[in-house]
């Protein structure tokens, strides 16, 4: 059995999308009774649907790439801390958080409660904890939500003090189901050379 734990959102017409983005679309274009041989799909998303890394463009029209990320990011030893249903995530809700040697800190806060649902409002990343988290050798956030910053923020404070002390974002992760601990985590972006993020498949090995 594999001990691999997904921590990935399903992508189909039930996943949520980013108000007014493009929705979400899987189809057989090309049907194996036409092709004579085989089914061929397309797919239609944005790039912030479901489980995936923003690259520094997204904020930032001099920044990086997904192609110019660093792969190590997202690959490796990362800490899943449990922080149930903040009013946001700063450096006082992270006090008492062991975070000596954390080089990638998955927070778990349940406050995206129905997933196929675009939420309402969020507990947002205060821009301080960009670093605070630094200071502990911090390199990559994820979190159980769809963004760092208040769903109507338009300055996106916290995206861009964190990409300011070199900490990458990963959202929409699925963590409901995975308790507090040390994992090895794989969420590898694809090779999207000019693109300012992308969907990944994260999975967690205790
Ligand atoms: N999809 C969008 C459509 C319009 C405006 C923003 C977005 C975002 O996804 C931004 C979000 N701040 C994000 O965290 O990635
Ligand atoms: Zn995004
Ligand atoms: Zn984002």
């Amino acid at each position: 059995m594999s001990n691999w734990i997904d921590i990935s959102q399903p992508l189909d017409e039930k996943v949520a999308t980013w108000p007014g983005d493009t929705p979400f679309s899987y189809k057989v274009s090309w049907s194996k009774e036409e092709s004579g041989s085989v089914n061929v799909g397309r797919i239609v998303m944005s790039i912030h649907t479901g489980t995936h890394v923003d690259a520094p463009f997204h904020f930032d029209n001099e920044g990086k790439r997904v192609s110019d990320l660093d792969l190590d990011l997202y690959m490796g030893q990362a800490r899943v801390i449990h922080l149930p249903n903040p009013g946001s995530i700063g450096v006082q809700e992270l006090t008492g958080v062991q975070l000596d040697g954390v080089t990638r800190l998955l927070i778990r806060t349940d406050a995206w409660k129905d997933r196929h649902v675009f939420p309402q409002s969020i507990p947002p990343i205060e821009p301080e904890l960009a670093a605070y988290l630094a200071g502990y050798g911090v390199r990559l956030i994820g979190l159980d939500l769809p963004s760092v910053d208040p769903l109507d923020s338009k300055e996106l404070p916290a995206h861009h003090e964190l990409a300011g002390y070199g900490i990458h974002i990963l959202e929409g992760l699925v963590l409901d189901h995975v308790e507090p601990g040390d994992y090895e985590l794989i969420a590898l972006p694809l090779p999207l050379t000019e693109a300012d993020g992308s969907p990944v498949r994260a999975v967690l090995r205790r």
